[in-house]
């Protein structure tokens, strides 16, 4: 038997005539190139189906299409390109092309004082649609970090302050007596809560970027956010850490509003949805704030 004789049932008339908004496979596996790097990633493809008569779509040219992720680095351009490909393999059926490319871009991160690096996973989602001709592509970012509850830090410096007034009651203050009286748990009898938190990051991008500035956007948030979760760490790294911790003591609110200045000023960026969320160790509940930016776009 040869493919001339195989049934076609997508070319048959659909039983009910009616267009569809969007028809295609979802989570392919894919090996794809990202910034230089060889990643594992699943694709979503799919087309409308415009041609309410026809029965269906043809899979396997979407999928095909998609070959050249594997030899090529994702590029707006290299996107576009798949998504005329997909109108093209389906003249007469549909107008409008969609691609999604989940993976998980890794970075390599220095650690804050010992000579020492390792890597980070942030997971990336690239949106690329092809509507009535107009082309357009999203990114989807998360970025861990750490934030530390001002109010809890505000209420344990009172604690500390209330072990010092008890432990030093009518005493003559000596220099040496405090110095050793703040190395000791009763100096910090309190400490405030911290939590990893995430940033969510859904960032629309202008139409004359040739780039996807996965890196620089990352870059930005947790310039912004001032204490990015560690990779390599030693003792003085967490020390650092510790410090820089004690310095940027943020809300959900914080974070939120610092991210928002940080990407309206990232090369690219058009619009920009964005949810922070501090799985709180105070409570079994999340802290969660939101923010955007040219709603009417994102
Ligand atoms: N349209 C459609 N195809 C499906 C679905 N589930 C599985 N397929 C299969 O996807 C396969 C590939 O479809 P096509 O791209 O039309 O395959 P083809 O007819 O050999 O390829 P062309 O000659 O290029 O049209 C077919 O064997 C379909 O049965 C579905 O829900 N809808």
């Amino acid at each position: 038997m040869n493919s001339l004789t195989l049934p076609d049932i997508a070319a048959q008339a659909a039983r009910q005539a009616l267009p569809l908004e969007w028809v295609g496979m979802h989570a392919i596996a894919l090996p794809v190139l990202l910034d230089g790097q060889r990643l594992s990633a699943k694709a979503d493809a799919g087309v409308s189906l415009d041609d309410g008569e026809a029965r269906g779509i043809h899979m396997s040219r979407l999928y095909l299409a998609l070959e050249t992720l594997e030899q090529r680095n994702i590029s707006p351009t290299l996107l576009h390109q798949i998504l005329e490909h997909f109108l093209d393999s389906h003249a007469g059926l549909s107008n409008n092309a969609y691609l999604k490319i989940h993976t998980d871009l890794l970075l390599k991160r220095p650690a804050l004082i010992s000579p020492l690096s390792g890597w980070k996973s942030y997971p990336v989602t690239i949106s690329a649609s092809l509507k009535n001709r107009m082309f357009h592509v999203e990114l989807e970012i998360e970025v861990p970090y750490s934030s530390t509850c001002p109010c809890s830090a505000a209420l344990a410096r009172q604690l500390i302050q209330q072990q010092f007034i008890e432990d030093f009651a009518n005493k003559q203050l000596n220099h040496a007596e405090v110095l050793a009286w703040l190395g000791t748990p009763q100096g910090i009898v309190a400490t405030p809560h911290s939590q990893r938190s995430t940033a969510q990051l859904h960032v629309h991008l202008d139409e004359f970027v040739d780039e996807l500035p996965l890196s620089a956007i990352i870059n930005d948030a947790e310039a912004a956010l001032g204490t990015a979760v560690q990779t390599a760490v030693k003792r003085a790294d967490e020390q650092a850490f510790a410090l820089a911790n004690g310095q940027n003591l943020m809300f959900c609110e914080d974070a939120a509003r610092r991210l928002n200045l940080a990407l309206r000023r990232s090369p690219g960026v058009s619009a920009f949805k964005l949810r922070v969320t501090h799985a709180e160790s105070l409570h079994a509940h999340d802290a969660v704030a939101e923010s955007h930016w040219h709603r009417e776009q994102a």
